[in-house]
């Protein structure tokens, strides 16, 4: 599989891995956007709003100036970490996009042993998954890297300053069809009094860490543009993957989740698994009889970063109602981002940020999206799905 991938993926000059011998600074400035004009169509977007915080001298503001001296300035520790991240993640949309998806789709589903087995990593998931651990490793600044795709959290660096929490490829299942997938991360201050701790302990402890204590988080959604969306403690933005200069471009600073959507994203195959309330809510809110009335619309793509990304931009409630998300690099990376926007994350009864996870897998009902309409799903009491039989689609 390395064989297929490695030597043959053809990485534009941007996506080859930083230059060691290069000073910070250099590092981060050495892809200068174009100017304005070669953007065709960014002007006319409307989200396109140019914050004063990391604008370019041509008004457009990379990800790396955004988060650099001249713009927010989360720090040096927390860019160089972004820096490895969204690299890591622009070497993962390569192979999300490349040929070779085709002949490790065809591997995945011979060596998958049945439907039942569906969590299961697929190949690109370990792929993946060793991309994002070698550049949190080469960043310095990680000491611990809990994934999905690990049974335990990984000890890096006892000096790293971050513990960083990550499902590598969500939505892989879907890989062969070429619909979204995307990669969730959480970065937490590592928790220097567990410094003396056992090496295990520490490891679990730093990744089990309430997400009211989250740092930064994000996703990068690989669909038809390749979307990295961070927060960094001050609102949810959106940058978007300039593919001829490898830059991230801020395209969608500030984003505000409609208080109120009209569209519920769930896979309502299970209807006859959902509790009375949940029935009850989506039956209301497709009549139009909720508390909006306009008749809601369905969207299920089974992606969550793409269920959540539209939900970020459109409204509405993106939910999964079986407890089959995860707390700790799921739902709290994604439950940051909405409240950062101004809405919601929710376990159908309460906040998941206020969650304390106990397990590194630990899974739950997820439901994000507009404040209002979370509100109003969580005023039917009863939306959590118990019955969870393991479907096999
Ligand atoms: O089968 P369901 O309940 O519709 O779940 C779909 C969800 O599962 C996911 O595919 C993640 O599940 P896996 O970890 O098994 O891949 C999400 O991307 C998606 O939102």
């Amino acid at each position: 599989m390395q064989q297929l991938l490695s030597p043959t993926i053809p990485y534009p000059s941007p996506l080859f891995p930083p230059k060691h011998h290069l000073s910070l600074r250099d590092r981060f400035s050495f892809h200068t956007p174009p100017k304005m004009a070669s953007f065709s169509g960014f002007l006319a977007k409307p989200q396109m709003g140019i914050t004063a915080a990391g604008d370019g001298a041509n008004g457009i503001s990379s990800l790396m100036d955004y988060v650099g001296k001249g713009g927010v300035d989360v720090g040096d520790d927390l860019v160089v970490l972004l820096y490895h991240i969204q690299f890591a993640c622009k070497r993962i949309a390569a192979l999300v996009a490349s040929p070779f998806n085709s002949a490790l789709g065809k591997h995945s589903a011979l060596t998958a042993a049945a439907a039942s087995d569906r969590d299961k990593p697929k190949p690109l998931d370990i792929v993946a998954n060793e991309i994002m651990l070698s550049a949190l490793r080469n960043s310095g600044k990680v000491s611990v890297m809990a994934s999905e795709e690990d049974d335990a959290p990984i000890w890096i660096n006892d000096d790293g300053p971050f513990a960083v929490v990550l499902d590598p490829l969500d939505g892989s299942r879907n890989i062969d069809a070429s619909i979204p997938t995307g990669t969730i991360f959480g970065i937490y201050n590592r928790l220097a009094e567990l410094d003396n701790q056992p090496v295990e302990d520490k490891a679990l402890l730093n990744s089990l860490q309430s997400g009211t204590k989250l740092v930064a988080a994000g996703y990068v959604l690989y669909s038809s543009a390749t979307i990295l969306c961070a927060s960094f403690g001050s609102g949810t933005h959106a940058f978007t993957l300039d593919h001829s200069t490898g830059d991230f471009i801020l395209t969608h600073p500030s984003i505000r989740i409609p208080p109120r959507g009209q569209i519920y994203s769930v896979n309502d195959a299970r209807y006859f698994d959902w509790p009375e309330g949940l029935r009850q809510y989506i039956d209301t809110v497709r009549q139009g009889k909720g508390k909006y009335p306009k008749k809601y619309s369905a969207r299920y793509i089974c992606s969550l970063v793409a269920d959540f990304h539209r939900t970020l931009l459109y409204g509405g409630i993106a939910m999964n109602p079986r407890d089959h998300l995860r707390l700790v690099y799921e739902a709290n990376p994604l439950s940051f981002l909405a409240e950062q926007a101004g809405g919601k994350g929710s376990n159908g009864k309460s906040r998941i940020l206020s969650i304390q996870p106990v397990k590194l897998h630990q899974r739950l009902p997820l439901f994000l999206g507009s404040s209002e309409d979370i509100d109003e799903l969580e005023s039917y009491g009863n939306v959590q799905q118990k019955v969870n039989p393991g479907y096999e689609v």
